[in-house]
């Protein structure tokens, strides 16, 4: 095995009835990563979540975790904590009593301290002795991280853990998945959220009807997108109109982006072109005051990279 992949799968494949839910699905997820998964709705992300975190077994394929191959017994891993479908807790106890139980179900025997610092790291100290029955599901969504992280984890697994968090909320944990990577953890988890994943993972896998259609870096998704569109707002949209018809490989796209203001220019390009645009707006003293995807190149990725999948459904 390779001592620097938290889990290794291959040839993956999970059947429900006549449902093929993983269709021979590969993943290397490296340690001290954060890998998001990402896919339209059926797309067996969660499917292929619930098999690392042991709670359900792969029909052929093998799968290694933290350098253990995974058996027929439905058991969470050594060192893998986490949730799909969100997580399980006590709704009659409180917070500081839902973790106390969770650690106590795995013999263990957290310290109120360990308990206390989990609750902080999540942001949940305001609420920790409040009873999880009246929590949201964002409070929920981070107390079941809470429990997870008494857990220390060395492969933290998600299923879309931004699900109703607010902006406080997110930044708490996206704090805590960051950090868990720095330490040298893995964290496998789910979005749709193009902008958490863009914000958080270094790399990714796309699945689409059970498949791969792309797993590795993000950066390698982005640079393999041929072209984007983005939004130019300028001083002088005039100007910037007439020298964007001048550069090679840059197309106008009118319509999305610019309707409500006159200043914005919606531009097609290939990332050098783009470069050149810029170039030859600054030399002809057109100051640019905003210049950003329509749509992330994540999310232009996954839709040039599912939509087919779909339509051929
Ligand atoms: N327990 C089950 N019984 C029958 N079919 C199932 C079961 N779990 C998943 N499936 C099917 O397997 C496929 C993959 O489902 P899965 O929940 O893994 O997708 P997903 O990518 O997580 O979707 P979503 O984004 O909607 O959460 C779907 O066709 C789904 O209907």
């Amino acid at each position: 095995m390779d001592a620097l992949l938290a889990v290794r799968a291959r040839g993956i494949t999970k059947w429900f009835g006549n449902v093929v839910a993983l269709d021979g699905v590969d993943l290397d997820v490296a340690q001290g990563r954060i890998h998001g998964l990402v896919g339209p709705n059926g797309a067996g992300k969660t499917t292929l979540l619930g098999l690392l975190l042991g709670l359900a077994v792969a029909d052929s394929g093998s799968l290694e975790i933290l350098g253990t191959p995974v058996g027929r017994a439905l058991d969470a891993p050594d060192g893998v904590a986490g949730f799909v479908d969100g997580p399980g807790l006590y709704p009659s106890l409180t917070a500081r009593q839902n973790l106390a139980a969770l650690a106590a179900l795995r013999g263990d025997d957290a310290r109120s301290s360990a308990i206390d610092d989990a609750l902080a790291q999540v942001g949940l100290t305001d609420v920790a002795d409040e009873r999880a029955r009246g929590f949201s599901l964002g409070m929920r969504q981070r107390l079941g991280l809470a429990a997870a992280l008494l857990t220390k984890p060395r492969l933290l697994v998600l299923d879309e853990p931004s699900n109703g968090l607010d902006p406080a909320g997110k930044k708490h944990v996206h704090g805590v998945l960051t950090r868990l990577a720095a330490e040298g953890a893995s964290v496998v988890l789910s979005s749709h959220r193009m902008d958490d994943l863009e914000a958080l993972c270094s790399d990714v896998t796309i699945l689409a009807t059970g498949r791969v259609v792309f797993s590795g870096p993000l950066s390698k998704l982005t640079a393999e997108e041929q072209e984007l569109d983005y939004r130019v707002r300028t001083c002088d949209a005039h100007a910037a109109r007439r020298l964007a018809a001048e550069v090679a490989g840059i197309r106008l796209v009118d319509g999305a982006g610019a309707r409500h203001d006159a200043r914005v220019l919606v531009v097609r390009a290939p990332a050098p072109a783009l470069d050149e645009l810029v170039v030859r707006l600054v030399q002809a003293g057109v100051a640019i005051r905003e210049l950003s995807p329509v749509v992330s190149p994540l999310e232009a990725a996954f839709l040039a990279l599912t939509e087919p999948e779909e339509a051929g459904r």
